[in-house]
């Protein structure tokens, strides 16, 4: 895990990011990233930062995951010069699919994936927290079932306690922020 030498950035995501306590089950503390959006330089910095570590990996796709790693995906696409491919919670994608399950801190869900979506690509994972890495694990194993190869995943925050960046050991893992 390679936390970006930026300070600054850190310092001013640190200065939006809200703590949200019980959300969405009792002991869990949320940390809201709709102020960082809010705030479009910050928005714009952050989402820059994402796209420069991987310049020059020769990155063809960003993969992002539902919900707000749509959200960050979709600018660290257009940055690189990219296309973008949605990973979705079950039951949202029109075409043919392939899906994966998962482990999440408060609960259980599925991703699925297009079976188009980025055959032969060099896949960038986005999301906005990486918790305890089940999302992003399923990500990165989704990818690769529809015949992606992940290059690199990349958060704006990672909540270090919860030990995620374990599940994605041997994958270039960045994260803005590390808690
Ligand atoms: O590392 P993990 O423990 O797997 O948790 C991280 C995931 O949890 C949050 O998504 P959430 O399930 O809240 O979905 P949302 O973005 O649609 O709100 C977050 O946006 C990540 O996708
Ligand atoms: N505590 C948390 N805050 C925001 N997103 C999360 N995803 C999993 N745990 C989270």
């Amino acid at each position: 895990m390679t936390v970006t030498p930026a300070a600054d950035l850190a310092t001013r995501l640190l200065a939006r990011l809200r703590d949200v306590p019980d959300f969405p089950k009792p002991g869990i503390i949320f940390k809201d990233v709709t102020p960082v959006l809010a705030d479009g330089a910050l928005f714009r910095d952050t989402t820059e930062a994402m796209a420069d570590w991987y310049r020059g990996e020769g990155i063809t796709r960003v993969a992002g995951i539902e919900s707000r790693g749509f959200i960050l995906g979709a600018p660290v696409a257009q940055h690189l010069g990219v296309g973008f491919v949605p990973l979705r919670k079950p039951g949202k994608l029109p075409y043919d699919r392939r899906r994966v399950e998962y482990a999440l801190e408060y609960g259980t869900d599925t991703l699925e994936a297009h079976v188009d979506a980025c055959p032969g690509d060099r896949v960038l994972v986005v999301d906005d927290v990486l918790a305890t890495g089940g999302t992003a694990e399923a990500a990165c194993r989704l990818v690769e079932a529809v015949g992606g190869m992940v290059v690199g995943c990349a958060f704006l925050l990672t909540l270090g306690f919860l030990d995620g960046e374990r599940r994605l050991e041997g994958r270039a893992v960045r994260s803005v922020l590390r808690l």
